[in-house]
């Protein structure tokens, strides 16, 4: 092949390959690389041809590709995070000239003692080297090695390996500028997660707010009309809390009402089903899929539950501990009934029995249907 010939192919290939890596999904970069390396590596003649990549700080590199020839020895598992001071010349050539070529390794400086040691032990007769910048930043080096023999690297072969070398560099640019983006991406949303997740929580108590309530007696309606289920809704009311408050203080309210918000949400996540803050010393339950025997079973566990934490309420003409009441509701919605409705319905329901229990003395609950 005449030169101009061979300049001709090398370019075509060179143009063949960037559309490649231009086109390719950020996901297929790395086996891009692979195969630019690889047919540079041959159609050049060398041993190895590889990519090595820079730390942000500069202080290590990586062989991060590596093509060899059949019955050469490959060294891509032995230049892992490569100290650059271990290769103080060779790094300055990169840093400095963004290249770094070599003819003999006999005729290397006296300051590349690291280097010749380096490049013995590789066997390499003659190495050519050339950075990888991107937006000024030095990402790496794009390299070739010869093992077979000395060569004399020409300066036409040398501006063919800037080309490959640029072509490269963007490609890792754009790479790193996408994983920046998926990055940010994910950060923001799991903010965004943290602040759905705050918008439906209550502030004192850390269980579900009104919002999430709301959210969710629509969503467990639907579903009830859909699988003709029953639900129940329970309203539940934290008993002579005024006299305790004023007993012994809104602070030790606040403590009080935490507990009993624990204690409930522990008892019904057992059973998957949902408890909110409904506002005050008010709490909403939802029971999906049960009935009235389970629902009441439910209600007896949350009474206990709250009894069982023994809160001291001396003032309380109940029992001398805390103690809630509850009312409750059960139905089963059908398709033909307006959610909207039907949500007021149940409230409306509940707050009667709620009222009822408080009337007989508190520290029970009753459930209408
Ligand atoms: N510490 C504290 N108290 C609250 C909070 N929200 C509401 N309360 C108090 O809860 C009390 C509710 O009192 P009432 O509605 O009169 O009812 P009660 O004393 O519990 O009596 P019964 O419900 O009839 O058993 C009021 O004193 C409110 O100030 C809160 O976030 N923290």
């Amino acid at each position: 092949m005449d030169l101009k010939t061979e300049q001709i192919s090398f370019d075509q290939l060179i143009s063949e390959l960037s559309t490649r890596l231009i086109n390719s999904e950020p996901a297929e970069t790395y086996e891009c690389i692979e195969e630019v390396i690889a047919a540079i590596g041959d159609y050049a003649d060398a041993d190895r041809c590889y990519v090595f990549e820079f730390n942000d700080s500069l202080e290590h590199m990586t062989n991060t590709h590596e093509w060899v020839r059949t019955d050469y020895q490959a060294h891509i598992s032995d230049l892992q995070a490569v100290k650059t001071a271990d290769l103080p010349w060779f790094f300055e050539q990169i840093k400095t000239y963004h290249k770094c070529i070599v003819d003999n390794i006999d005729f290397l400086p006296p300051e590349a003692t690291a280097e010749k040691a380096e490049f013995e032990r590789e066997q390499i007769k003659s190495v050519i080297c050339v950075g990888l910048v991107a937006n000024q930043h030095l990402l790496g080096f794009v390299g070739c090695d010869m093992v077979r023999q000395e060569r004399q690297w020409t300066p036409e072969e040398i501006r063919r390996l800037r080309l490959v070398a640029d072509m490269v560099a963007n490609t890792l640019e754009r790479q790193r500028t996408y994983s920046e983006l998926i990055h940010t991406q994910r950060a923001l949303e799991k903010a965004n997660r943290m602040l759905q997740a705050q918008v439906a929580q209550d502030g004192l108590t850390g269980i579900a707010n009104r919002r999430a309530f709301d959210e969710r007696i629509t969503n467990e309606i639907q579903r009830a009309s859909r699988h003709k289920t029953p639900l129940a809704l329970l309203i539940i009311d934290i008993d002579q809390f005024k006299p305790y408050n004023d007993h012994y203080g809104h602070l030790q309210g606040d403590q009080a009402l935490k507990s009993v918000a624990d204690a409930m949400f522990d008892q019904l996540q057992r059973n998957t089903d949902f408890i909110a803050r409904y506002g005050g010393e008010e709490f909403v339950a939802v029971i999906s899929a049960t009935n009235e025997e389970k629902t009441k079973e439910s209600m007896n566990q949350l009474l206990e539950a709250v009894r069982n934490l023994k809160i001291k309420h001396e003032p309380s003409e109940v029992e001398p501990y805390l103690t809630i009441s509850i009312g409750g509701y059960i139905h089963k919605p059908r398709a033909d009934e307006d959610t909207e409705d039907l949500i007021a319905r149940m409230i409306s329901k509940a707050d009667s029995a709620l009222y009822r229990a408080k009337s007989d003395g508190r520290n029970r609950g009753y459930l209408d249907t």
